[in-house]
């Protein structure tokens, strides 16, 4: 996998939830206050540069046009030069200015998002990914461009101030005239935003419910499709981009009330310097240069003024998504990490003991559950829908934490455990995996970025994956497209259970990962899979008769408490609620076996051959692998597993791509 190197933040949003929005985000200005500050002062420099200009003119226009003492060519020169001179600095000051604005908007990206990662389930459970993108992005953009901007159209209202002293070393009261239209400008500008500031809100709203319809489309085009919804999308699409369209013209109405307004202002100015000035010039209190000067200041120093009420409404949009920001950043963890965590290695001891946990939306999923693993046994969880499975699996390696009693690995509470070394040694395999835009091998090694590509197609064909990967035109190194969503999803399941065979974890976690396999492939993959399974504390999250097959023991669920737990033979005859969920979770293995439901013990229990026929309760067959043992080791070429399996680059088999059944040898 491509990583570009990761630079840790130069700074960190202020803790200190009562110090003001502005307060708690300096720290990120000031650790860039360098650039900020010399983007600062050239741009100061270039508004003094720039002043200049009407001054010269001014003085070429008595000097060189009226009074005739001096030569043009000198003032076109001067004036050339500052103009040039004006364009370089500001040229510099905007670059330095960009490359702070983007040197905040990194540390504030990289700040959310390693926070973000450091969030529990249950904080996802909660927010609505939409919702965190956008504050990840636009409330980041939002609060960047006021940090940086804001000091730099402060400093460019300095102008005004450069301007008047100038103005008023040339005549005082024609600088009063020429500066009275400024404050009516500023005025006017701060009222146009304050009217459009709740618009511009609609509008960035409603953008973004476009966006979520349309980001639901593309995610969900599966079930669009299936369901033939495409023309309710589209109106829900359209209803969307009306409301979006209303807010605009709105917008438009505000804009064009004001703007006119706030335009022709300076213009007006420029009408009472000329009749001001024009007198003057007449009773011979000032020149014509003067006014032509004066008239170039009152254009000047109106986009300054306008700008004033810009920032007004880039403060109040900057300060709502700040708070959306902080609201991530300070909704701390619920899964803290001992002081002093253990680093130990896992010897895959389970015991979960009277275990009480509900979810954060307030559904109750165990109660009271007791459940223990040997190291090195491999247990089937099984239960009606909805029982409690996976969330026994969430809660060892914690995703969640229990609220009552008490889960351990190797006698040792779950809590005291270092997080990452914990879940390192945990693979968990859910049934709907998640697979990277990456090629297959960086899928398979992303809990091992470092694995070779023999350790990657052990690890392939161990999980029955090895076969299909290599009639992909690119092999190994084919890449996925978003989710893995070329691939069907018993190929994807196979490369998730790949992933996590690869990392060698001393506990392994299928829930129900082999559900989207074909039946066959499943028995295969099972046969490979049970001589990793060996030493290794297995627990199988089971819907089908063939799943359970694998285990050594079953350990029957129902209402988040543990009901019986024995061999499925066992199980079969002594307890009749376990009939009743096999044949409610897979009729058709039940029937095979006699089960009938609801609750009706089989004759013969074991009587019937089928999908499970023989394979209960045998567990490991290929004993005396070590944990530690490599997956090369364990599973020694790809030949012997798969005869048909053809070297990358290979001819492709037709159709076999998005088959469940394709290349895993009996
Ligand atoms: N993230 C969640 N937030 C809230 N409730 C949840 C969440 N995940 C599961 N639940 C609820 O907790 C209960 C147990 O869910 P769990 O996923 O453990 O069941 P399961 O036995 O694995 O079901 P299935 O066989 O359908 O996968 C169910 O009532 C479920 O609706």
């Amino acid at each position: 996998m491509t990583t570009s190197r990761y630079r840790t933040p130069t700074a960190a949003i202020d803790p200190d939830v009562t110090k003001s929005w502005l307060r708690r985000a300096l720290p990120l200005v000031k650790a860039h206050r360098w650039l900020l500050l010399t983007s600062l002062g050239l741009s100061l420099i270039g508004l003094i540069v720039q002043v200049q200009i009407p001054n010269m003119v001014r003085i070429g226009i008595d000097d060189a046009l009226v009074a005739r003492t001096a030569p043009l060519t000198t003032y076109v020169w001067w004036v050339a030069g500052l103009a040039i001179a004006g364009g370089v600095i500001n040229y510099l000051a905007r670059r330095y200015l960009l490359r702070t604005a983007y040197e905040i908007e990194y540390d504030m990206r990289n700040i959310i998002f390693s926070h973000l990662v450091r969030m529990p389930f249950g904080f996802y459970d909660r927010v609505q990914s939409g919702e965190l993108m956008s504050r990840s992005s636009s409330d980041i953009r939002a609060v960047q461009m006021y940090l940086a901007f804001g000091p730099s159209i402060l400093v460019q209202c300095t102008i005004a101030i450069f301007a008047f002293i100038l103005m008023l070393s040339i005549n005082v009261p024609l600088a009063i005239v020429a500066m009275l239209a400024m404050p009516v400008i500023a005025i006017l500008g701060v009222s146009m935003r304050k009217a459009i500031f709740p618009v511009s809100w609609l509008i960035q709203s409603r953008l973004a419910g476009v966006a979520t319809i349309v980001d639901e489309n593309i995610n969900g085009v599966r079930i669009v499709k299936a369901f033939a919804g495409e023309q309710r999308q589209l109106t829900l699409l359209a209803k969307a981009a009306d409301r979006v369209r209303w807010a605009y013209r709105r917008d438009a109405v505000i804009r064009s009330r004001w703007s006119p307004t706030l335009d022709s202002l300076p213009r007006l100015g420029m009408a009472l310097v000329l009749l001001c000035g024009g007198w003057m010039v007449i009773e011979g209190h000032t020149s014509v240069g003067a006014i032509v000067a004066f008239n170039s200041y009152v254009l000047m120093l109106q986009p300054p003024f306008r700008m004033l009420g810009m920032m007004i409404m880039m403060g109040q949009r900057a300060a709502a998504s700040a708070h959306r920001i902080y609201e991530v950043l300070d909704t701390s963890s619920e899964i803290v990490e001992a002081a002093d965590p253990v680093r130990a290695r896992i010897r895959g001891e389970i015991v979960f003991d009277g275990v009480e946990f509900t979810y954060p939306n307030g559904t109750e999923a165990l109660h009271g559950l007791d459940l223990r693993v040997e190291p090195g046994e491999t247990v089937a969880v099984v239960g009606a829908t909805g029982s409690g499975k996976s969330t026994v699996a969430k809660l060892l390696a914690r995703f969640y934490d229990a609220d009552a009693g008490r889960i351990t690995i190797d006698g040792r509470d779950v809590r005291d455990y270092e997080l990452a070394g914990l879940r390192d040694q945990i693979g968990i395999v859910p049934d709907e995996p998640f697979l990277f835009s990456v090629s297959i091998h960086d899928n398979i090694a992303y809990g091992r970025p470092g694995a070779d590509a023999a350790d990657v197609i052990a690890a392939a064909i161990a999980a029955g994956a090895d076969g299909f990967i290599r009639e992909l035109p690119d092999g190994y190194a084919t890449v996925v497209g978003e989710r893995g969503y070329t691939l069907s999803g018993g190929q994807r399941q196979r490369l998730a259970i790949a992933r996590a065979l690869l990392v060698n974890p001393p506990i392994l976690v299928l829930d129900d990962a082999t559900s989207a396999v074909d039946v066959t492939v499943e028995k295969r993959i099972h046969s490979a899979l049970s001589a990793l399974l060996t030493d290794r504390t297995t627990i199988i999250v089971a819907h089908r008769l063939s799943t359970i097959a694998l285990a050594d023991r079953v350990v029957l669920i129902d209402g988040g408490r543990v009901l019986a737990t024995g061999t499925h033979d066992e199980l079969l005859v002594s307890e009749p609620r376990y009939g009743a969920v096999l044949a409610s979770i897979d009729p058709d293995g039940a029937a095979d076996l006699g089960v009938t439901p609801p609750g009706v013990p089989a004759a013969g229990g074991t009587g019937g051959g089928g999908a499970a026929g023989g394979g209960f309760a045998g567990g490991g067959t290929a004993g005396g692998a070590e944990i530690g043992a490599t997956l090369q080791e364990l599973v020694p070429s790809a030949q012997e597993l798969v005869p048909s399996a053809r070297p990358p680059g290979g001819p492709a088999a037709a159709g076999s791509r998005h088959h469940d059944t394709d290349g895993v040898t009996a």
